[in-house]
């Protein structure tokens, strides 16, 4: 068996610190930006950025249905800030109907944490990982609302979710490729290789 193959969507963002951190969890990492790319993945991450810009290009390249389509095929998702973002059903201070794959459902509240903390730093506890606290990094970051059932939150920020499981897609407001800690890398790649089944879980239909 060869190493568990985990893509990182690559137009735009913290791409290289993502690719560096699944090869340390010991998956081989692959940009991912064509839809004949996602074949053989395990899982795939969107990263940080800017949101409409990301999903904008997924949608030009094609990206966007051909994700929801593996997604239901089994594919696991983690999307990080903007790729939160692009995660959710429902996004709220943004441009409403910006592209996006809508897989879990929720709301996201961009640049949540107002525009005087355009980022900051934070200990928490992250739900799944062990009880070290995490080390968190936020920039722009969004929060999560109104989770929809089996939505389930793994970490908060001054009483705001700021981290959801949802079967096997994973959403953080917050950048843990830019510290050294690699547990949630790890804890996704156990979700994308079954390494955690909810075989409950069932996938939303793909957002209109
Ligand atoms: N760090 C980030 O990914 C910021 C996300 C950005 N604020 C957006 O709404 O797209």
């Amino acid at each position: 068996m060869g190493r568990p193959r985990v893509g990182v969507v690559a137009y735009q963002g913290a791409v290289p610190e993502h690719l560096r951190a699944l090869e340390a969890v010991g998956a081989e990492a692959v940009p991912v930006r064509w839809p004949r790319e996602l074949e053989g993945l395990a899982g795939l991450i969107i990263p940080g950025g800017e949101s409409t810009t990301i999903g904008d290009a997924m949608k030009t390249w094609g990206l966007l249905d051909a994700v929801r389509e593996w997604a239901q095929a089994g594919g696991a998702i983690y999307g990080t800030c903007a790729g939160a973002i692009l995660l959710a059903t429902e996004i709220r201070g943004g441009k409403p109907d910006q592209p996006r794959l809508g897989l879990i459902p929720m709301a996201v509240q961009r640049n949540g944490f107002g525009r005087q903390i355009e980022s900051c730093e934070a200990d928490l506890e992250f739900k799944g990982i062990g009880p070290e606290p995490f080390h968190t990094v936020f920039i722009r970051a969004p929060y999560f609302e109104d989770l929809g059932p089996g939505v389930e939150p793994l970490a908060e920020l001054d009483g705001k979710v700021v981290a959801v499981r949802y079967g096997r897609f994973l959403a953080t407001a917050f950048h843990p490729e830019l510290t050294d800690d690699r547990r949630i890398h790890r804890f996704f790649l156990d979700l994308a290789t079954g390494g955690t089944p909810d075989p409950a879980q069932e996938v939303p239909a793909p957002h209109a």
